[in-house]
């Protein structure tokens, strides 16, 4: 089936508009907020401690929080716990970190129990994991993306963006997507900053991105010129049709 051309509204609604600085204050969460409204994105991924939002501010964008974030190296229970809270206040999707040591030292039974934890925490919500895949080698990526896919994860997600490896690759989102078929989502992010290398892991396999860059991206993409600003924001029906 032919890639279809990522454009920029299509981009809206595959990205997922990210604010995970440590020491973000509400106010700073607000204005964040109401620049995700004026980009037309249809998702925002903020820190669980920025949950519940309040409604009248969030106007219908989508909550996607982190768990066990950015290390990965939180008991499962605790992953499982902070997944639960996260739905109750609101989360739509839940991007969470695994356990590292676990990946390094190839302990897979053990890595699917943890993703299968938060898994049944959260079973009506999408779920992805976050592999930190600029720290592994090419066998601990299949070997987590496998894991994922067993554990009934929806995503796996190449970095959380704070690790000094570094974010997303167009050679790892490569892997992941061959490694998982169509059968799960691919999300990028980490150091994504151009509307190219958007356009490049698109082509490599991503479905969703992970960017807290994306006015710039969008900047970056002539965007201006086509829909940016107060157009009509994607339907879900767009999030929801295979990205
Ligand atoms: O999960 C998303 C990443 O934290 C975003 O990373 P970034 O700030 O490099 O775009």
């Amino acid at each position: 089936m032919p890639l279809t051309p990522l454009t920029p509204a299509l981009f809206r609604s595959v990205a997922d508009h990210t604010l995970l600085a440590p020491g973000t204050t509400r106010a700073e969460l607000e204005a964040f907020l109401r620049g995700a409204r004026e980009l037309g994105v249809a998702r925002v991924c903020v820190s669980p401690s920025a949950l519940p939002v309040d409604p009248g501010i969030l106007a219908g964008l989508e909550i996607v929080t982190v768990v066990g974030f950015p290390s990965g190296a939180h008991r499962a229970e605790a992953k499982a716990a902070e997944a639960a809270i996260a739905v109750s206040e609101g989360a739509a999707e839940i991007d969470m970190v695994v356990n590292r040591a676990l990946m390094r030292a190839g302990e897979w039974e053990a890595c699917e129990d943890e993703i299968r934890a938060v898994r049944e925490a959260c079973p009506a919500r999408v779920l992805k994991v976050i592999i930190e895949s600029a720290a592994l080698n090419d066998e601990q990526i299949v070997g987590a993306c496998r894991a994922a896919a067993a554990a009934g994860a929806d995503f796996v997600k190449t970095s959380t963006g704070f690790d000094p490896a570094g974010g997303a690759s167009v050679r790892a989102v490569r892997l992941m997507r061959e490694t998982v078929g169509e059968v799960l989502g691919v999300k990028a992010s980490g150091g994504i900053r151009s509307a190219a290398a958007v356009r490049e892991l698109w082509e490599a396999g991503a479905t969703r991105f992970g960017v807290s860059a994306t006015a710039a991206i969008l900047a970056d993409w002539g965007a201006a010129d086509t829909d940016a600003g107060t157009g009509p924001r994607p339907g879900p029906e767009a999030a929801d049709a295979g990205y």
